[in-house]
């Protein structure tokens, strides 16, 4: 691959990298999003890069990570380290997740059907957005084939819609799909608020590309964004009515007030994601990584807890991980994957991630995750926790 010649001190220069003539030389997660700044369309980077308001919570999330050190254990490792979980009945190679981000057709001609061909061969869950830009039954498809003799799991994202009988006709197509879980997205009672779009004037897909899994979804829907409500009156007694229409596992994504998973278990829920969706929906909101602790408590190992939102490095997961999380998701750094070579792309960003998650549990003296507690979670210096 075509690189500049480093630094002297090593230091990454993301602009030298060329896209075109190999991915080996792409090291870190952040090389990717430079190179799809370069490749995209500027109204599309903002809307994957941005976030609501003065994007608080998108910095938030990042910055949480790095007020948080590592103190490692010694003596006591493994050459065999085991980065695998199970979610739900399904297996993930890693505890790294593709979380849910709409419109993959913006970034590579394949869209999802990509991202599921990365994930089958990576061997970990993806999460369909219902604001897929194909439809979620071709993403299964696309899994399957891909996953060659493996069983690939595929979750699917669900708006919960006002009209009942439209989220009906959605569960039954990701059901249909062989989706293995419903991750119900509960932090969008109305859009954020993104500025980058409102001043790129950015509120819809090109005509070439819909948002499949809405497609004729109970009369001829043409698949608008416009499509999605968004409501601010649903309610617990919708989360009751989902929990009595499917028998899928029901993760909520999007819960952050520690009260609110309580009453989550209390209805019955199956898992819960702890997401401010990357800074997208309220501004000013903490960063995932700083509620966990707190939230972790109040699950009390009731229901798996996932987050999301500013894992760019090995390192973010296995703190996510020792302060209690079952498994982390990643939105944005497959976006940038996918930006910046489709399939191949994303297959290196998880790639990488997995490398420096096994490289981390090596050197914090773990034999695998279980040995990940919160005492080798430290606040950094200068850090005021
Ligand atoms: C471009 C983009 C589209 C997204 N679309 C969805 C979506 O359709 N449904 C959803 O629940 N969350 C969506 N999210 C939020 C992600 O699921 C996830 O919570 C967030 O991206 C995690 O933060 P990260 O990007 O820092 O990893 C989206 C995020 C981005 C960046
Ligand atoms: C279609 C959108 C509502 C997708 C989304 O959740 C986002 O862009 O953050």
């Amino acid at each position: 691959m075509s690189v500049a010649a480093p630094e002297a001190n090593g230091a990454a220069r993301p602009e030298a990298f060329d896209p075109g003539s190999g991915l080996e030389a792409m090291l870190t997660v952040r090389e990717f999003e430079a190179v799809a700044q370069r490749k995209l369309d500027p109204v599309h980077y903002d809307y994957i890069a941005g976030g609501s308001r003065d994007e608080v919570t998108v910095r938030a999330n990042e910055d949480g990570f790095g007020r948080l050190s590592l103190l490692p254990r010694v003596l006591r490792g493994s050459a065999q380290r085991d980065l695998s979980v199970t979610l739900f009945g399904g297996q993930s190679s890693m505890p790294v997740l593709i979380s849910p981000t709409a419109f993959h057709r913006l970034v590579c001609a394949e869209g999802e059907i990509a991202t599921a061909r990365a994930a089958a061969r990576a061997g970990t869950i993806m999460i369909a957005s219902m604001a897929s830009t194909v439809a979620v039954g071709e993403v299964a498809a696309a899994a399957r084939a891909a996953a060659g003799d493996g069983d690939p799991t595929l979750w699917f994202q669900l708006y919960l819609q006002p009209d009942m009988d439209d989220t009906t006709a959605l569960i039954a197509r990701a059901t249909d799909a062989g989706c293995r879980a419903l991750v119900v997205t509960v932090d969008s009672p109305v859009l954020g608020a993104n500025e980058r779009n409102q001043r790129n004037n950015f509120d819809d897909l090109p005509p070439e590309m819909a948002c499949e899994n809405l497609r004729n979804l109970r009369g001829d829907e043409p698949g608008n964004v416009r499509q999605i409500a968004m409501s601010p009156e649903l309610s617990w007694e919708h989360i009751d009515w989902l929990r009595e229409h499917t028998r899928l596992p029901i993760l909520l994504k999007g819960v952050l007030h520690p009260e609110d998973a309580r009453i989550a278990i209390a209805h019955g829920i199956d898992g819960l994601l702890l997401s401010n969706h990357g800074g997208r929906q309220l501004d000013t909101v903490p960063a995932t990584i700083d509620l966990l602790p707190e939230f972790v408590a109040a699950v009390d190992g009731s229901v798996p807890v996932l987050l999301d939102g500013g894992v760019r490095r090995g390192t973010d997961v296995v703190k996510a991980l020792a302060l209690g999380a079952a498994a982390v998701g990643v939105g944005r750094p497959i976006v940038w994957g996918l930006a910046t070579a489709g399939e191949e792309g994303a297959t290196r960003v998880l790639e990488l991630l997995r490398d420096e998650v096994d490289h981390t549990v090596a050197l914090c003296g773990a034999r695998g995750l279980a040995d990940l507690t919160p005492d080798l979670v430290r606040p950094a210096a200068g850090s005021r926790r």
